[in-house]
């Protein structure tokens, strides 16, 4: 087992990552949570079906009165009346201060479960157990919990950190090709901001396949990247921001496609190209592995561009949570492998995005 510990504080926790993890996830969330009781366990459509029965066992196997509640799978069910739901469902179980609630799927299901734990009885411990790429790499890890609103993507959150994450990389075979790929966005975007070595490693291995074989690897290194900067600065008030870099577009990709046409993951890997592009017309990009880029990116099968309306996109990039009134951070790579926060005036990332990215 490969285990990562987060140092926060009184917020610490450990990552542990091993095939076969979710049978003892009884015993390793007993030995994180000592006097929970209850366990709500939230889990999505698809998920529960594969894994529930596992965990559930496991749980109980160490005590715990543990309850599944299912969602429907989808970016959809990450809303303000899923999270009324999960609310009535923490409330019927009985669940008290020192009970807990287990995220049992991908970001969907770790972001809304996550903000119902960080404000159910105003906050009570939480686990992550990932089964996606993407959950695995990124967003179990680092305590970002939201819903998206009507006006935005994730505008309504938190920062919850969770008591233990426990990744068992053999949940990843369960996932199509697309889910998979999604993932990789967010894998690729390590490397393009912090690791060159590791992006070159990716350009070398670009292949579901490739990947797999060294899947511990991989995980490890993201999520030991994502510990570095979120150790660094918890409350996204600095460098964390370049875990945004390709988000910016990204998130406005999404909310034009009504967060159905684009998943996170291909709306993330045209953010990054989009970012790239406008970097380097700003001259602050030197274009080092931009080619490298287009080409990792569409050998996962992930969009290099998105078509849409683009005066959607200039609105959304507005609202983004990095600007204030006047201003906007963006988030470039001066070159492959170093990102380089950038503080614009926001009438000038608009124009010069549409005038870049635009068709
Ligand atoms: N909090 C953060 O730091 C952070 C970071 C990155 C992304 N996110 C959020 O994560 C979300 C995207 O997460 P996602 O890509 O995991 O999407 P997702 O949770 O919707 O999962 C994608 C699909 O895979 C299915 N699935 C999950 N695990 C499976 C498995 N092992 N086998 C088969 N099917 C499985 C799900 O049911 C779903 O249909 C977005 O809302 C994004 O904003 C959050
Ligand atoms: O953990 C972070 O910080 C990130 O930015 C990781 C991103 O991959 C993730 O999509 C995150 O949810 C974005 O947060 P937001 O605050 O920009 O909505
Ligand atoms: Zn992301």
């Amino acid at each position: 087992m490969k285990t990562l510990h987060v140092g926060l504080d009184d917020r610490s926790y450990d990552i542990h990552i091993a095939p076969g993890l979710l049978s003892q996830a009884g015993a390793l969330c007993r030995a994180a949570l000592p006097r929970a009781g209850r366990l709500a366990v939230v889990t999505d459509s698809h998920v529960g079906p594969l894994y529930g029965e596992t965990i559930m066992s496991s749980l109980a196997g160490a005590g715990f009165q543990a309850e599944l509640v299912t969602i429907p799978a989808g970016e959809s069910s990450k809303c303000l009346s899923m999270l009324g739901r999960l609310y009535d469902a923490f409330t019927a179980q009985g669940l008290t201060r020192s009970d807990g609630v287990v995220a049992l799927g991908g970001g969907v299901v770790g972001d809304l479960a996550g903000f119902a734990a960080a404000t159910i009885l105003r906050g009570v411990d939480f686990v992550q157990i990932p089964t996606t790429l993407l959950a695995q790499v990124d967003s179990s890890v680092g305590g970002k919990v939201a819903i998206d609103l009507p006006a935005g993507k994730n505008l309504a959150g938190a920062f919850w950190q969770p008591r233990l994450v426990l990744m068992d990389p053999a949940c990843l075979r369960t996932l199509d090709d697309k889910t998979f790929s999604d993932g990789m966005a967010e894998v690729i975007k390590y490397g393009c901001i912090r690791d060159r070595a590791f992006f070159d490693f990716l350009c070398a291995h670009s292949s579901r396949a490739a990947v797999m074989e060294h899947i511990e690897s991989v995980l490890y290194t993201c999520c030991d990247i994502k510990r570095q900067v979120v150790e660094e600065d918890e409350r996204d008030t600095g460098v964390r921001m370049i875990l945004n870099f390709g988000h910016t577009v990204g998130h406005a990709f999404e909310k034009a496609g009504g967060y159905e046409t684009w998943t996170h993951g291909q709306a993330v890997a045209a953010g990054m190209v989009a970012a790239e592009r406008l970097g380097a017309a700003l001259g602050v990009s030197d274009g080092d592995g931009f080619s490298e880029l287009l080409e990792v990116l569409s050998a996962f099968g992930l969009p290099t561009h998105i078509d849409c309306d683009w005066s959607a996109i200039v609105e959304a990039v507005g609202l983004d949570k990095k600007g204030d009134g006047e201003a906007i951070t963006m988030i470039f790579l001066s070159h492959m492998g170093r990102a380089l926060p950038m503080k614009m005036k926001k009438e000038d990332v608009l124009q010069n995005l549409a005038h870049v990215c635009g068709r």
